[in-house]
Parts: structure tokens; sequence; C-alpha cells
């Protein structure tokens, strides 16, 4: 037997068919949704995610907006950006490109970021919006992966969950959607101090391996019939390897590649935002 793969791609056109309507509906009342990216420096890899992310606005009808400065831009033209994007009517809101140069300092910029066009939901305000249980966007990677789940039937009411990996785009923020009443999900973080991985992951209905180390979850550490989520990549000399290995299929009910998986429901999920904001702007 072989695993249900969770197409990540259908998915995301399946979504943007639902967004189309309602940009057009928005478009119609004057208020077309803008999506701007800020990207400072030539990383090959960020290039080509940003250039996604507006081929994907193309798609929706949502307008986007092009930021990229150079490898080298001052901390003050940076803020200097942000802040025309805070003022820009035309753009609903915007992202700023992970990562950024190392002697850029991240952490006041995303801050700057005015929460009401926060598309990431990575903001401070909107991440402690999510722990307050208030409304505010939702961090991307972590919707997708419900929608993900949502779509295909896979139940997380009363579900065990492992989720690999504390980092802030996921780890972290995943089992505070996990565990809203909506979704009633049991939420175990597994991390580098986790004294035995292997069996925290045999237990779980779900594993969420978002750790970035190469086929880290492997066979026999998946129940029979569970979902795998492989949210992790990383490039290696043999090319990019995700955290779940390859043998996983064989094992799992349910499983999310890499790629196609999660990293185009993240794209979905931003685009969500955006068109979510536009429309609480009307009223
Ligand atoms: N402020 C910010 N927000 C982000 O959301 C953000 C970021 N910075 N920095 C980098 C990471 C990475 N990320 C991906 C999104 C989609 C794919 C994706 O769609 N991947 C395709 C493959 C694309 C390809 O083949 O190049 C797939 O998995 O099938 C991948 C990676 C968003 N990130």
């Amino acid at each position: 037997m072989s695993a249900t793969i969770l197409d990540g791609r259908a998915t995301k056109d399946a979504i943007f068919d639902e967004l189309r309507p309602r940009v057009a509906r928005l478009a119609e009342q004057g208020h077309t949704p803008g999506l701007a990216t800020v990207l400072v420096g030539d990383d090959p890899g960020s290039q080509s995610y940003v250039r996604a992310k507006h081929n994907d606005c193309a798609k929706v009808g949502i307008k986007s907006i092009r930021k990229d400065l150079p490898a080298d831009v001052s901390q003050a033209d940076v803020e200097a950006v942000l802040d025309e994007l805070n003022a820009d009517p035309a753009c609903t809101g915007y992202i700023v490109q992970l990562p950024l140069p190392k002697h850029l300092d991240a952490g006041p910029l995303l801050e700057r970021i005015a929460p009401a066009k926060d598309a990431d939901g990575l903001h401070p305000i909107s991440l402690g919006r999510l722990v307050l249980g208030e409304e505010a966007p939702l961090p991307c990677t972590p919707r997708g992966i419900i929608e993900l789940l949502h779509r295909y039937d896979v139940p997380l009411n009363g579900a065990q969950v492992a989720v690999v990996g504390r980092g802030i785009t996921v780890g972290r923020p995943i089992g505070l959607l996990l565990t809203r009443r909506s979704e009633n999900a049991t939420v175990t973080l597994c991390h580098t101090g986790t004294k035995d991985l292997a069996a925290e992951v045999h237990r779980a209905d779900v594993v969420i391996a978002a750790a970035g180390k190469p086929h880290l979850i492997t066979a026999d550490m998946v129940k029979p019939g569970a979902a795998v989520l492989d949210v992790g990549v990383t490039r290696t000399d043999a090319g990019l390897a995700g955290d779940v290995h390859p043998d996983v299929v064989q094992v799992a009910g349910f499983l999310s590649p890499n790629p196609g998986g999660v990293g185009p429901m993240t794209r979905a999920m931003l685009l969500t935002n955006v068109v979510e904001a536009a429309e609480r702007n009307v009223g």
C-alpha cells in the first residue's frame, strides 16, 4: 500500500479558483487587492520564490508591487520603503522576503510592517493575537498545512499530532492553530532536545516535519496509516532533500511531499491573507 498524496499544487489551484471571484468583486467596488514584496539582494532561491508569488497574483487578479533592493542597502533605506508601503493605498498587504542579509537587523524591520498589512501573519502583533484567540492574519505555512489536511478529510478532532521543529514560521505557531476548538488536536512539539523522537513520532496520527534535517523522519518511526507532511527542505550535494525519507510513502496513509505539498499551499494562504485584508478594509 502507498500513501494518498496530499497534492499541494492541485489544492492551490482550487483555492485560486475560489479567490478569483472574490478578487473580481473587490475590483468592481474599486478595491483591487495589492500584494507587495520586499526583496533584498540577489539570492537565486529568494528571487524564484518572489517571482512565483507575483505569477500567483496575476493568476487571481491581485495587483502586485515589487520592491527589489540591492544587497548592500542600508537599514534606513529599507525602513523608508516599508514606510512607503504602509502609506500606499494600492498595497493591501506585503511581505519582507526572508532571510535578510546579515548587516540588516530583521526584527525592527519586521515590526515596522503595519499590522493591518501583515500578509505573512508573522508580525509580533499578529502572533500575539493568535495566542489571544483574536482575529488576525494567520501564518501562511501553518494555515496551509491545516487547509491541506481539511481538504483531504484527514481528521484532526482528537488527533495526536507530532510537530518536529520549533522554528518561528512553522513549528512554533502551528500548535496554536491546531489546538483551537475548531481543530481540537493534541499537539507535541518536538525539537533537538526531545529524548525519544522516534517514540513521539510513532504515536502520532499526524506528523509535521519542519526541522530542516534531511530524511530525519524514517519509515520505521511512522505509525501505519498516519498523515505525514514534509515541510523542511535542505539543499544538499544530491539536490533538494526533505525532512521525510522517501520510504515513508510505503507506511503513511497520507503524505504531503516536498516539493508539491506545503510550499504551494503557503503561497495560496499568502494570497488568501491579502484578499481577507482587502475584504476587511471594504467592511
Ligand atoms: N517573508 C517570508 N515569507 C515566506 O513565506 C517565506 C520567506 N519569507 N522566505 C522563504 C520561505 C520559503 N517559502 C516558500 C514558499 C513556497 C514554496 C513553493 O511553492 N515551493 C514549490 C516549489 C517551487 C520551486 O520549484 O522552486 C513546492 O514546494 O512545490 C517554497 C518556499 C516561503 N518563505
